[in-house]
């Protein structure tokens, strides 16, 4: 079998193309989306993905600001930042790009961000909300992998859903969306015993775990969709996920690549996100 490409480039057009048109609708009647982004350190990657959330906002015709800090910044001064983000009229929505030095308590910071601007769906207020069925902001990534599901026509109900990976930001917010989708959900991380047992079951599954083609062709069911999370760099430069995709995708049904799969969708749903809190605020 060979999979489908499961392509988030193609989507994530597909999508912002109503986000335009729904930003252009705000804008006629006073108020222009906008997004601050807030990047503590140095670190290469995080750049590049604060470049495209930008650059991705400046193409829907939302307003956007960087700001940036150096790595060791007294946390004092962003939370002072993020008081006054939440109090502009300009910005509908804050993100903080993580992970954050050591000396920072994440928690704590992100709990400052404003629930109704925490776009990134990370606030303890708007997690729990999350967990109860019943959410604000969905956490941009696993949102973004719900909608290659909706997408591909994928109906998850009664499907056996395996998540590689348990952390805030992917793979816990990922199990309980499948979970309310209607999936049996399995959560794998580092303590796992057999997680060939658990992976060979799944219907679909999620790498979301940061080890680069760590899931192998023996892993998959023949026939499972496959999503990868994963977001490494090989010592060559190039970039790869979590999934061997040469030969999972001789198994597989149906694939995410990387680059070009869930990467775009997380700035997508970023924009979907902030736009709703722009519509929410404009009401
Ligand atoms: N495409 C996108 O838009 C995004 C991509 N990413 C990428 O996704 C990946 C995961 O990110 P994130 O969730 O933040 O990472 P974390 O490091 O926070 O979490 C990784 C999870 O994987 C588990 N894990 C690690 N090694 C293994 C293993 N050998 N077997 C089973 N489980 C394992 C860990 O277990 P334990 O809890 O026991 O330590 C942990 O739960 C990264 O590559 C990241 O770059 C992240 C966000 C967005
Ligand atoms: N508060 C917070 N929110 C996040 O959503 C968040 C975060 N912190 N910290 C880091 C991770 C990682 N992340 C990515 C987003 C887009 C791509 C992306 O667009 N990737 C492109 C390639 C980009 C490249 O060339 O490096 C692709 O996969 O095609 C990747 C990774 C969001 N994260």
């Amino acid at each position: 079998m060979t999979a489908k490409i499961l392509d988030g480039t193609v989507l994530a057009q597909k999508l912002r193309a109503d986000f335009k048109t729904r930003a252009e609708a705000l804008a006629a009647r006073g108020t222009r989306p906008g997004l601050a982004v807030i990047l503590v350190g140095e670190d290469h990657a995080s750049q590049v993905y604060v470049r495209n959330k930008v650059n991705a906002c400046a193409e829907a015709g939302f307003h956007s600001e960087k700001i940036s800090y150096p790595p060791d910044v007294e946390p004092a001064v962003v939370l002072k930042k993020i008081a006054e983000l939440n109090a502009d009229s300009r910005i509908h929505g804050i993100l903080v790009q993580l992970p954050l030095p050591k000396h920072f308590d994440s928690d704590a910071v992100l709990k400052a961000i404003s629930p109704e601007k925490d776009v990134d769906g990370f606030h303890a207020e708007n997690f729990g909300a999350l967990m109860q069925g019943n959410p604000r902001f969905i956490p941009c990534t696993p949102y973004g992998v719900m909608k290659f599901f909706a997408d591909a026509g994928i109906d998850l109900k009664g499907k056996e859903a395996v998540v590689i990976g348990r952390s805030n930001i992917v793979g816990k917010p990922m199990a309980m969306l499948l979970m309310q989708a209607g999936a049996t959900i399995t959560v794998c991380h580092s303590q796992t015993r057999d997680l060939l047992f658990h992976t060979r079951r799944a219907d679909i599954l999620v790498a979301a775990l940061g080890r680069a083609q760590f899931v192998t062709a023996e892993m998959v069911k023949p026939g499972a969709v496959v999503i990868d999370v994963g977001i490494n760099r090989l010592p060559n430069g190039k970039l790869c996920g979590d999934v061997d995709f040469a030969a999972v995708s001789q198994v597989a049904s149906a694939i995410t690549p990387v680059p070009g799969g869930v990467g775009p969708m997380t700035i997508t749903m970023l924009l979907a996100n902030t736009l709703e809190a722009a519509e929410r605020e404009a009401l």
